[in-house]
């Protein structure tokens, strides 16, 4: 069983303490709780989430990925996302490169579209196994009310405190639009040669995170060396990606971050981990929202390389790309894992 306990995270290695952000004060509009928040995201662009609400819907999703996972790979492969730049359904290990000379991944991903939660039973994007079918209404549907309802109280605070128009960026990421925005359950198996997720930052715009056991680990700038971000029961990490570093000219860090193998004794056990990726609607042109906002047009005015927040690109265009140049049977040298990079390299 995933859920239950696991050997501690080992207390001899560095780690690098994330703010604590306190998800009810928030929604309270306590100040130093928003300031520690803005602190956060502007500075490392990563976070911890206390008193979020969603430890029952995280707690069920984690029974789903468990569940999916143990299906036979024939039955998994048969909702693979494939290799145009998709992000929804099953990727099996060894389908991505993780470096730029081509080496294999060792981790499964079941992607499943908030669009297709949401539409079920209909279908927005695609089917999923039946494990997924199952629980759709009792365990995914929940949690991405839930993660939509914690990213969207983020993306309102960030609002205001770029002095952007009230709604502007709830506008950009509309609930019943098409869009990138994903749950993701990830397993990795014990590995000593590989990371398991090499260096990079996320695509969309909030990444709602939720880990058991050690491995992720955060660049922070200045920093000479890799640290682990140690879990927390209780806590999700919350993190920005490229949409909103770009839609805020930079102001707003999408932050390197990988993981590898768990450390210590927790480092014998399969990897399971959880996330919420909250994206824009497929058709957002991904600028920067200088027109909206004096903050931003200064910060990207002072940017060494402004044309970095106008990649001409709309959401789903920049996902696809990510994802497509991952795919290892589109790997044709160094040159393809370059083209799957984001905003920090
Ligand atoms: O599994 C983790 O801890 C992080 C996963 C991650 O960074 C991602 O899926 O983008
Ligand atoms: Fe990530």
């Amino acid at each position: 069983m995933v859920s239950t306990a696991f050997p501690p995270f080992p207390d001899n290695i560095p780690t690098h303490p994330l703010l604590v952000v306190d998800y009810a004060r928030i929604e309270m509009g306590d100040r130093d709780e928003i300031e520690r928040l803005w602190t956060a995201a502007t500075k490392l662009g990563f976070w911890y989430v206390k008193n979020h609400g969603a430890d029952e819907e995280v707690e069920k999703m984690f029974e789903l990925g468990e569940e999916t996972m143990a299906l036979p790979l024939d039955e998994k492969l048969k909702f693979d996302m494939g290799s145009d730049g998709a992000s929804f359904g099953y990727k099996a290990a060894g389908s991505n490169a993780i470096n730029a000379a081509g080496l294999l991944d060792t981790v499964e991903f079941l992607n499943i579209a908030k669009d297709d939660a949401l539409a079920w039973p209909a279908q927005a994007h695609r089917a999923y196994p039946s494990t997924v079918n199952a629980r759709m209404t009792s365990t995914v549907r929940p949690f991405v009310e839930k993660s939509i309802t914690v990213n969207n109280t983020f993306l309102e605070i960030f609002n205001e405190r770029l002095g952007l128009p009230a709604g502007t960026l709830l506008k950009l990421h509309p609930r019943d639009e098409h869009s990138g925005c994903t749950t993701r359950s990830t397993l990795s198996p014990p590995i000593v040669d590989r990371q398991v997720i090499s260096a990079h930052t996320d695509f969309g715009s909030l990444s709602f995170l939720h880990n058991r056991l050690g491995g992720l680990q955060v660049f922070v700038p200045g920093a000479e060396t890799w640290q682990y971000v140690k879990p927390i029961p209780g806590h999700a990490i919350c993190n920005i990606g490229d949409a909103l570093a770009i839609l805020s000219g930079g102001i707003l860090r999408s932050n390197l971050h990988r993981v590898v193998n768990p450390p210590g004794s927790q480092g014998t056990l399969p990897r399971a981990s959880l996330v919420y990726f909250h994206r824009p609607a497929d058709l957002v042109v991904l600028r920067a929202l200088t027109d909206a906002s004096p903050l931003i047009a200064d910060a990207v005015g002072r940017a060494p390389d402004p044309r970095k927040f106008e990649p001409g690109v709309t959401a789903l265009e920049w996902l696809m790309r990510r994802t497509r140049y991952q795919r290892i049977t589109n790997y044709k040298g160094p040159e393809s894992w370059m083209a799957s990079r984001g905003t920090l390299r």
